[in-house]
């Protein structure tokens, strides 16, 4: 058996093309969508990120900026930086690229920024209010929204299936956590304290991996059939992007995306989109 594609970038192109009609929109009403991204230092995923995210932004006709700080900025600095964002009405989303070199304190940047403007949905106000399940107008992790509808447009079903999301970050497994559980599924959470992982993992009607490490998951690790979504962003020896996901557990999964081509063009397209809702929600405009 080969696996079914879940083809990312396909799905992604559908949105982009939903984003450019409203924004089109939000235009003629004089609402240009305002991102600012923030970057201290130079992490290689975050680098692909900028440049993806920077080339669509400016398709879509966006109001993007991006901060490039140098890897020793302060901490008061990029709060700072945050906190003009905050005020900037011609801005209505704040990315702070993850991870910051370690002698920054990300919790306190991230409660930095508005939450009405956290298109990450890492405030813990916006994460609390996913765990709640209060409402559904605030920002939710760009990853796992993009995973969300990738599962929903491959008609992958949820209420009753056992999933296994691998890696419990802030960006994507805790959210997931609370979204493929707000779906009905039976989420269980696996990082690296959990013993068995294959076990695990083999019980699995859809396994996520988060986790940043080539070749964790292997085909002896799933149920024949299973569902495998794979969130890594590896680099192999020759340059070449890899995911946390073998090559062969093609041969027995069901549905597998690739990397380059699943999760990566998911997480611009819902940024873009969210984008859109926050300028929406920001400046009392509705977009359908
Ligand atoms: N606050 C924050 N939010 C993030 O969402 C976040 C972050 N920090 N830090 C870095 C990681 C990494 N990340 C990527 C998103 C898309 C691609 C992407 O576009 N990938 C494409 C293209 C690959 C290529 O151009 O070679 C693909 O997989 O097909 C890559 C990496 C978001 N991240």
């Amino acid at each position: 058996m080969t696996a079914i594609k879940i083809d990312g970038r396909a799905t992604a192109k559908k949105i982009n093309a939903q984003s450019a009609e409203q924004t089109r929109k939000l235009t003629q009403k004089g609402v240009i969508p305002g991102l600012a991204v923030i970057m201290v230092g130079d992490d290689p995923a975050s680098a692909i990120y900028v440049r993806n995210k920077e080339r669509k932004a400016a398709k879509l006709q966006f109001n993007s900026v991006v901060k490039h700080l140098p890897a020793d900025a302060s901490q008061a600095e990029v709060i700072a930086l945050v906190q003009r964002y905050n005020e900037d009405p011609q801005i209505h989303a704040i990315l702070v690229q993850s991870p910051l070199p370690s002698h920054l304190d990300e919790e306190a940047v991230v409660m930095a920024i508005d939450p009405r403007k956290d298109v990450d949905g890492l405030h813990p106000e916006n994460l609390g209010q996913l765990f709640a399940q209060v409402g559904e107008d605030f920002p939710v992790a760009c990853t796992p929204k993009g995973i969300m509808t990738l599962l929903s447009q491959y008609q992958i079903s949820l209420p009753g299936k056992r999933v296994v999301m691998v890696g419990r970050s802030r960006l994507v497994g805790k959210p997931l956590l609370a979204l493929l559980n707000n779906a009905n599924a039976t989420v269980t959470l696996a990082h690296r304290h959990t013993t068995d992982l294959a076990e695990l993992t083999r019980s699995a009607d859809i396994v996520i991996v988060a986790v940043g490490q080539a070749d964790l998951i292997t085909r002896e690790m799933i149920k024949p059939g299973a569902v495998v979504i794979d969130v890594g962003m590896n680099r192999d020896a020759s340059g070449q992007l890899t995911g946390d996901v073998a090559k062969d557990v093609e041969d027995v999964a069901g549905y597998l995306t690739p990397v380059p081509g699943g999760v990566g063009p998911m997480t611009i397209a819902t940024l873009m989109q969210q984008t859109i809702q926050l300028a929406a929600w920001q400046t009392g405009q509705v977009v359908d």
